[in-house]
């Protein structure tokens, strides 16, 4: 994966130097690279993601967002551009100016050449570097103003240069340049009606802050001519050609003129004394140009401008008033600013006919502007000699004098740092990266010595001021004593002589006498230059002792910046692995980050699972408690309702068997007949009860159980085994109260307990029936014994539960016995009773687990589960 690149490789260039591969012979010619700024535009919206961040004065990161296609594509995650300069969002026009296009103008006026070129996507700010706008004023603006600041003093005249139609000028002289300016009237006309249609503010916002050029010539005459083509379609079209606006603009050749420097054939040159009237051109050419409208940029320019400053000087002559009449003693030199029309992709700017066809166009020009690029690069670095396809589009034809001659050339790459902007800024980037490894030759400053003396100029004008002076002066009747020093001069002119006549004795005296002075003249004036000699030679000595001190000063000096140098080498070397492993780290952090929100999420999510089940558990918790307590709540109204009915049932019968009791102790007693009658009938009466209790049938008489053969008896109580092999737990006290009985249970396959202590004494056993036997004395005391039966049920937890479904009760006694004399007796009559499981008494110590009518012991495997308790 490829994460942060260090720094831009430094390219090794090889023996072969560019010059040489060019064909120049002079192989002590120096290159520079092609200087790239980089200007970051402020976010459009603040709301916008920024996918670029300044990370050093000449470093920017590029950090793929989600949208990005590169994001898909690779695992790209950031790359580190490098260049000369990084203008922030903040950065002011002047700022970029001042360090961008400032040396370009000095240049221009010391006669070099130079290209600046602003290069991005559309809507990145290329435009606004290059122009501005009224409160903010670009580029081109700027250096017209210090241009015109700068040659203020050392303008022509109009016309004494004339373009002529193969790049270069004439001089004219003044009777040419009279005749010139009066062809001037005429087309002040056109541009009086041109002026009528510029923008009114454009004038009076011209001024900026003051700046003053170094370079400049003294001697020298300047003047400022102007051009403004438009590439467009890959046609160059001349936006100050005279035509009304209606008329359409003819596309103009491109063509090498004599110096090799390309040009456009047949353009307007408008010459500029002032940064007013140069803006007045701009303005008339601008409204010309085909701005389009794109979804991207509500101002998108649809075509490539290049607005050349071209500046004419020539020397003035010894007099120091008028230029040299000689063409070859013109110096050209020319400043072009180029405003390329914005990279797009058009599945983004969603442009369709005309602006699809425009963007196609547009792209292609900038496509042959990379790879000529690129082939000069390779060519300059590995020697070889591809041809470079300037041809290909008229805007690299038109630069090619930039790159294969000599120049100063200077990019600005402008990017928005918009996330959606950042497949098309990461492709701008790496263009601008590889132009930097473009060399160009440094250009050798163009400098015509006429072998006249410096500073004529200057001398002129302060011979002029002086001599008007003294004329002032003497016309207002001042005596003017003026002492010019020693004059070079050995006097006036020789008189003039004729030696015919009688006076020529007159003559030859006069002029021995003249000789003589001049001979006297002649020997101060030797005398003078002698001391002046003197003078200049010591001052000679002065300045080279001075010279040397310098030199040794300035050696010293350069010590110690060397050693800088190395120093801030070093610093540079480790701020380089500082940032690196600061960018290891910040991915680290990142990574970790990450993580920490991702288990963050996941704890979240469980925290809140947890809850829920908490919610629920609570929620069936409740649900249970209050089914359960009105469970209970109703079952002890039923065994209170059954009890009340159980005990007045038993009190009735009470009072029943004492009635009857007392009745058969009158019969023993022998009071009445009838009562005898009654004797045998109060036997089977006393007896009718318990044996319609027994039996349940309806005729009265007194039967053992055994007589039962004449009624059908069925209990609905009994269930057959729902297998053979059912295996009971039998559950009793380990000492039990001997009953003697004859009916005894019939279960065989039984497994006896007397303690429940543990689940798997249920589970354990394998039984499938449970029963639980127990005794205890009746209200009659009698002993009475109750066998709970229950049908064991294993549970879905591996435990077990036990569900009542019946009662077997066992009752003995005497039916002849009086209430309160009665005996246990084990031969007495057995009667069973089944009681319905509703009925039975509670047992405190079983779990009621079930519904209605059934009662049941839960057991459960395990330490976890419930142990049934008995
Ligand atoms: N550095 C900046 N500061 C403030 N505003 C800016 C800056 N750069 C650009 N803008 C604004 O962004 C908008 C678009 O800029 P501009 O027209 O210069 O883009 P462009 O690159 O020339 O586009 P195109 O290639 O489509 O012509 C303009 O409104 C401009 O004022």
């Amino acid at each position: 994966m490829k994460t942060m690149r260090q720094k831009t490789p430094i390219k090794v260039l090889p023996k072969v130097t560019p010059l040489a591969s060019r064909g120049n012979s002079g192989n002590n010619l120096q290159s520079d690279p092609v200087h790239v700024y980089c200007r970051v535009r402020p976010l459009p919206c603040e709301s916008d993601l920024s996918c670029l961040r300044v990370t050093a004065h000449n470093t920017v990161v590029l950090t793929p967002p989600e949208i990005a296609i590169n994001y898909k594509i690779t695992n790209l995650k950031e790359t580190q551009y490098i260049f000369k300069h990084v203008f922030e969002a903040s950065a002011s026009q002047h700022e970029v100016y001042s360090s961008v296009a400032q040396p370009l103008v000095e240049g221009l006026v010391r006669g070099r050449n130079g290209l600046l070129f602003t290069y991005g996507v559309t809507g990145s700010g290329k435009t606004y570097t290059m122009t501005g706008d009224i409160h903010h004023r670009g580029i081109m603006p700027r250096c017209l103003d210090a241009l015109f600041r700068t040659i203020a003093d050392f303008q022509a005249k109009k016309f004494v240069f004339k373009p002529d139609r193969l790049n270069g000028f004439d001089i004219l002289s003044e009777a040419d340049a009279m005749l010139e300016r009066q062809a001037e009237m005429h087309s002040k006309m056109n541009k009086a009606k041109r002026n009528k249609e510029l923008d009114p503010e454009i004038a009076s916002k011209a001024s900026v802050e003051p700046s003053e050029l170094s370079g400049i010539d003294e001697d020298n005459i300047y003047s400022v001519f102007i051009t403004y083509v438009e590439v467009y379609n890959n046609c160059v079209y001349d936006l100050l050609e005279e035509t009304t606006i209606q008329k359409t603009l003819q596309s103009k050749m491109v063509r090498e003129d004599a110096n090799r420097n390309m040009f456009v054939h047949g353009v307007t040159e408008v010459e500029v004394k002032t940064m007013d009237e140069a803006l007045e051109v701009f303005q008339f050419g601008q409204k010309r140009k085909r701005v389009g409208h794109t979804i991207l940029n509500a101002e998108s320019s649809r075509s490539h401008s290049v607005f050349t400053i071209r500046l004419v000087q020539a020397p003035v002559d010894n007099h120091g008033e008028h230029a040299v009449q000689d063409r070859n003693a013109v110096t050209i030199s020319q400043l072009s600013l180029v405003d390329l029309a914005g990279s797009e992709r058009t599945s983004r700017t969603g442009n369709t006919g005309q602006r699809l066809r425009e963007a196609g166009n547009i792209n292609n020009s900038l496509m042959t502007l990379r790879t000529c690029l690129e082939i000069l690069r390779e060519n300059q670095m590995t020697g070889s000699s591809k041809k470079v396809p300037y041809r290909d589009s008229k805007i690299t034809h038109l630069f090619k004098n930039y790159f294969d001659g000599e120049g100063q050339v200077r990019m600005i790459v402008c990017v928005n740092p918009r996330a959606e902007d950042y497949d098309e800024t990461a492709q701008v980037m790496k263009f601008a990266e590889m132009t930097q490894d473009v060399q160009i030759t440094r250009p050798t400053p163009v400098k015509v010595d006429v072998g006249l003396t410096p500073g004529r100029r200057k001398a002129n004008q302060l011979f002029k001021l002086a001599m008007n002076d003294i004329e002032k002066r003497h016309n207002e009747g001042v005596k003017v004593d003026v002492d010019l020093g020693l004059v070079y001069s050995l006097g006036p002119n020789f008189p003039e002589l004729k030696m015919n006549g009688p006076e020529a004795q007159e003559i030859i005296r006069e002029l021995v006498k003249l000789l003589e002075m001049r001979i006297a003249k002649r020997r101060s004036l030797c005398d003078d230059y002698d001391a002046r000699q003197d003078r200049f030679r010591m001052n000679l000595l002065k300045i080279e002792k001075e010279n040397v001190a310098l030199k040794a000063e300035n050696s010293s000096i350069k010590g110690v910046l060397n050693q800088s140098r190395q120093k801030i080498k070093a610093m540079e070397n480790k701020i380089v692995i500082y940032e690196s492993s600061i960018d290891d780290l910040n991915r680290r952090n990142r990574t970790l980050e990450e993580r920490v929100r991702d288990l963050q999420t996941q704890l979240n999510q469980k925290t809140q699972m947890l809850n829920q089940k908490e919610i629920e558990k609570e929620r069936q918790r409740k649900k249970f408690t209050s089914k359960i307590a009105v469970e209970s709540e109703k079952m002890s109204r039923e065994l209170e309702v059954k009890l009340q009915e159980q005990k007045n049932k038993l009190r009735q019968e009470m009072r029943d068997k004492d009635e009857r009791l007392r009745l058969v102790s009158e019969i023993i007693k022998g009071e009445t007949p009838i009562k005898k009658v009654a004797r045998s009938n109060s036997v089977d009466e006393l007896a009718t009860p318990l044996t319609n209790h027994v039996t349940g049938t309806p005729n009265g008489a007194l039967q053992t159980p055994r007589s039962r053969r004449g009624v059908a008896v069925a209990n609905p109580r009994h269930r057959r085994s729902r297998s053979t092999g059912e295996r009971w737990l039998e559950h009793r006290a380990a000492n039990p109260v001997p009953l003697g009985t004859i009916l005894q249970p019939y279960y065989t396959d039984r497994k006896s307990v007397t303690k429940l202590t543990d689940a798997r004494d249920v589970t354990g056993a394998k039984a499938s029936k449970y029963c639980l036997i127990s005794q205890d004395a009746d209200t009659e005391g009698e002993v009475e014994t109750k066998i709970f039966k229950g049908d064991v049920v294993p549970t879905v937890g591996g435990g077990a539960q036990v569900i009542f479904n019946d009662v077997e009760c066992l009752k003995q006694y005497s039916p002849t016995r009086s209430p309160n004399s009665r005996k246990r007796s084990s031969s007495n009559h057995v009667t069973t009773v089944a009681v319905p499981v509703a009925s039975a008494p509670t047992l405190a110590e079983i779990q009621v687990t079930s519904s209605k009518r059934s009662t049941g012991i839960e057991g459960v495997a395990g330490s976890g589960g419930k142990k049934p308790k008995h």
